[in-house]
């Protein structure tokens, strides 16, 4: 995915100026920088989540395979398939397992019922790192796993619609240490398959999850480089500034 000169605005107040990322395949990519810096909103922008806020304006272009994700003849529904997103606190619906994972693929017409149905809800648990610890209660409901294990019941089912790109927003920030331990592990093995995006204010999970990282600063793009750099020799004063722990 490709982001060029993204201006993001809330009414008459600019939350982004002129951002340029480009997301590389099958890597992960942190958004780190200070509260209000705008990462949140900038991984909105890359699946249109920002649409639904009314006073939301974008200008610039985004691209997920060279197509402009905000022309006209997109639908979202479909762009929001291919670009799935995984939020902070796990948010199961109330439903059982199976269903949290069915759901998706059968609306979308990727398997509709019976045995091709049941493969394509015990490879996406598989893959979340779930099945072995759910195989023998599908039917139970999804707000009955312990927190760690919704938020990969979460990873499950935006994976069983076979995205290419996934969003996610401070997926760690509501669990323990060991259960974010495993999310970040699964992190890892999910970019095999996929394209990551993950704002986090956790310097260290960047740090050990991510490939690239950028870093914002209110509203700016102020360094965007691999991982190693910038946590070793950032070029960028502020960059310097925060990942030392002098603001934010
Ligand atoms: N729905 C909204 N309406 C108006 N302003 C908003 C909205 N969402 C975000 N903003 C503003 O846009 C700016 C960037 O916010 P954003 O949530 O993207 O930052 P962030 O870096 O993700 O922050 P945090 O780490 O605290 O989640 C902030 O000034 C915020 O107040």
């Amino acid at each position: 995915m490709r982001a060029r000169d993204v201006n993001v605005f809330y009414g008459e107040k600019q939350a982004l100026f002129d951002v340029d990322i480009d997301l590389a395949q099958n890597k992960v990519t942190a958004l780190i920088g200070p509260s209000g810096c705008g990462k949140s909103t900038f991984l909105r922008c890359l699946n249109r989540m920002n649409d639904i806020i009314d006073i939301c304006r974008v200008t610039g272009s985004i691209t997920l395979d060279d197509r402009d994700i905000y022309s006209r003849d997109i639908d979202v529904v479909q762009l929001r398939a291919r670009v799935g997103m995984v939020f902070q606190k796990p948010n199961p619906f109330p439903k059982s397992i199976y269903e949290n994972v069915a759901y998706g693929p059968r609306i979308h017409g990727l398997a509709s019922k019976g045995r091709e149905l049941d493969d394509v809800v015990e490879q996406s648990l598989r893959r979340a790192g779930l099945f072995d610890e759910v195989s023998d209660r599908l039917q139970q409901p999804g707000t009955s796993l312990s927190g760690g294990q919704q938020q990969r019941l979460c990873i499950a089912r935006a994976i069983a619609i076979s995205p290419e790109v996934i969003l996610m927003d401070e997926p760690c920030s509501a669990l323990d240490p060991i259960a974010t331990a495993k999310v970040e592990e699964l992190i890892d093995e999910l970019r095999e398959h996929y394209t990551i995006a993950i704002v986090t204010h956790n310097m260290q999970q960047a740090a050990r999850v991510s490939q690239f990282t950028a870093f914002f600063h209110l509203g700016e793009l102020v360094e965007f480089e691999a991982t190693e750099q910038i946590f070793t020799n950032p070029h960028d004063q502020r960059t310097q500034d925060y990942i030392t722990g002098r603001f934010g």
